[in-house]
């Protein structure tokens, strides 16, 4: 059983187009995903997959004007909001992408203390900035003085001492240089192998291969595939889906080639597979109506082509 589950997810948002007119604009339709104690789990997809939305789907922060159908289980139970409100930033942690979250009006050692649940607050605050290699006086300093990677650091800092089951990290890595971005995808990989789900959203596929055991592939809103990191090696003959191929080859290390087209806005997803417009594999059957989620090689997929 997995920690978190995510089935047949939709996510809308009511918007008002005049004063007395209102449409819906559907972001996140039909979306898989699940993630177990001890492994990382990374959710990829170009921008405005619906990879945040998802996250803030799990940790009931969407908007009011959100609607949300389908079920997420969280410890084989319904994760309903009022268990949202209770787990959020407890058992259920958030490492948000911007070093902006961080109050700039709090020295970051009380900020990270806030966050110990049980326990004396600033002993556990003090041994995680110790494992963290952030030294004493960085606990009375301000955001603004930290530099970008100690900031990070006090943002899993933050997420570690919440003692959480499950973090959900957003991006932790753009605009960081390579030793940074390794450190901070060693440390997600480090909170998996001491027995946490770790959910990785990322655009950077190569990254994420390199501390993921499954990745689960969005696009326009779906999860179009569930692969595992081995899947991901020669031409990409073992992954089942043409996207998650042409992303693939798409790689600089690969065959670079570009996919022609681009991936639909939200309210304009074509009826059918999202993905048939750009799809080599196309027929009429892919435009009328939306492949089932089947499983197919100890992996999800979503194309009637896969096999
Ligand atoms: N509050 C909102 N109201 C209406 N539409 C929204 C809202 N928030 C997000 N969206 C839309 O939902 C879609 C998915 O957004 P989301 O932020 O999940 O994308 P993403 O995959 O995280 O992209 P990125 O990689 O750029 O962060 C986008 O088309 C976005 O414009
Ligand atoms: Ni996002």
């Amino acid at each position: 059983m997995s920690l978190l589950k995510v089935n047949d997810l939709c996510v809308g948002f009511t918007q008002y187009i005049s004063l007395l007119r209102q449409k819906r604009l559907q972001v996140i339709h039909n979306l898989e995903f699940a993630v177990d104690a001890g492994e990382v789990v990374a959710v990829i997809g170009s921008s405005g997959s619906g990879k945040s939305i998802l996250a803030h789907a799990v940790l009931g922060i969407l908007p009011s004007n959100a609607h949300v159908s389908g079920n997420i289980y969280f410890g084989g139970e319904e994760l309903t909001p009022s268990r949202q409100d209770k787990l959020r930033g407890s058992e259920i942690a958030l490492i948000p992408q911007s070093v902006q979250y961080l109050d700039p009006l709090m020295r970051v050692g009380k900020q990270v203390r806030h966050s110990v649940k049980t326990g004396d607050p600033v002993k556990a605050q003090r041994a995680i900035f110790g494992r963290y290699g952030l030294k004493a006086e960085v606990e009375t300093m301000f955001p603004f003085q930290l530099s970008g990677g100690m900031a990070r650091r006090v943002l899993v800092s933050t997420a570690t001492v919440s003692g959480a089951r499950l973090v959900i990290a957003d991006e932790p890595t753009p605009g960081l240089d390579a030793a940074s971005i390794k450190e901070a995808l060693g440390q997600l990989r480090e909170l998996a192998d001491q027995g946490c789900a770790v959910m990785l959203i990322t655009h950077d596929i190569e990254s994420a291969l390199t501390i993921s055991d499954r990745i689960a592939v969005l696009y326009a809103g779906t999860t179009v595939e569930i692969a595992n990191r081995e899947d991901f090696s020669g031409k990409g003959e073992q992954l089942r889906h043409p996207y998650t191929q042409a992303l693939w080859r798409a790689l600089p290390h690969n065959e670079f080639v570009p996919i022609p087209g681009s991936q639909p806005l939200s309210g304009a997803v074509p009826a059918g597979c999202a993905f048939a417009p750009r799809c080599p594999l196309a027929v009429q059957a892919c435009m009328e109506s939306l492949p089932q989620a089947r499983e197919l090689r100890d992996g999800m997929v979503r194309c009637i082509h896969a096999s």
